[in-house]
């Protein structure tokens, strides 16, 4: 069986004082209750700092929500692997929706992301997921198999054992709409024979999270599903109780 994985992803949310008592409160809240799972909050790179000191020692990891492909050199704005690895990092969120339409992410830009992060010790969390209109098309699998396929063939030897996948519909995200658990599931379904296909390995190992308007109120249903092993979380993230009720579920359905 899998751990459950629950992670927040900030996007660009946050200040120092409202960060310090939402880690707090979530730190706080780990500690109590039955059961199993692994968390951690993905925040803006500026608070990257604030996390080191805050939750070094704690149950809760901390990362990013991009990376660059480059190592080092004259990338203005860019922040490399290793930086992040620097600051404490365990992981980084790649190929986010918002990252592939707001500035344009290939499926190969992306898988290089995944690259450079699994170099520097990073475990990326691979986004994958399809518009609306894909979806009303019939050509959702054809999308998400295109998308992770570009980041396995990337990847040598175990490699691939080392990714988080991120199953996040688009047309799910910031929408108050979720894929039923049926849905989500088959779609999940899909990604973990791919990831069979690729090595036994890696499919029995990749965790694969469910994103798109995951709330308390529905964490529990899609992650009682076989192959959704936890969530990426938004909006819901920015709340210690949100974020720590959607936890209690992932530890339920562990
Ligand atoms: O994009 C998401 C996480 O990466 C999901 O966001 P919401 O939970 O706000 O829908």
């Amino acid at each position: 069986m899998r751990p459950k994985l629950v992670v927040g992803n900030w996007k660009m949310n946050g200040s120092r004082a409202n960060n310090a008592s939402l880690l707090a409160g979530i730190v706080d809240g780990l500690g109590k209750g039955k059961g199993k799972a692994q968390a951690a909050v993905c925040v803006p790179a500026p608070y990257l700092q604030q996390c080191a000191d805050t939750l070094a020692g704690s149950e809760l990891a901390w990362g990013a929500q991009d990376v660059s492909v480059h190592a080092s050199g004259a990338y203005t704005g860019e922040v490399a692997a290793s930086m992040l690895t620097d600051f404490g990092c365990r992981y980084v969120i790649v190929g986010h929706s918002e990252r592939r339409a707001y500035h344009g992410e290939t499926d190969q830009q992306v898988a290089q992301k995944a690259l450079a992060a699994l170099n520097a010790g990073l475990t990326p969390i691979v986004c994958v997921g399809e518009t609306l209109d894909q979806r009303e098309a019939g050509q959702t699998n054809v999308v998400v198999n295109k998308q992770l396929s570009a980041v396995l063939e990337l990847l040598d030897g175990d490699a691939a054992t080392r990714i988080v996948v991120a199953y996040e519909p688009v047309w799910a995200i910031g929408t108050g709409k979720t894929a039923t658990p049926a849905m989500a599931q088959e779609v999940h379904a899909e990604l973990r024979s791919q990831l069979r296909a690729r090595s036994l390995e890696a499919g029995e190992k990749v965790a694969i999270l469910y994103g798109g308007s995951m709330k308390p109120d529905n964490a529990a249903e899609l992650m009682a599903q076989a192959d959704i092993d936890g969530g990426l979380i938004g909006g819901a993230a920015l709340k210690a109780a949100d974020f720590l009720a959607i936890i209690d579920a992932a530890k339920a359905a562990a």
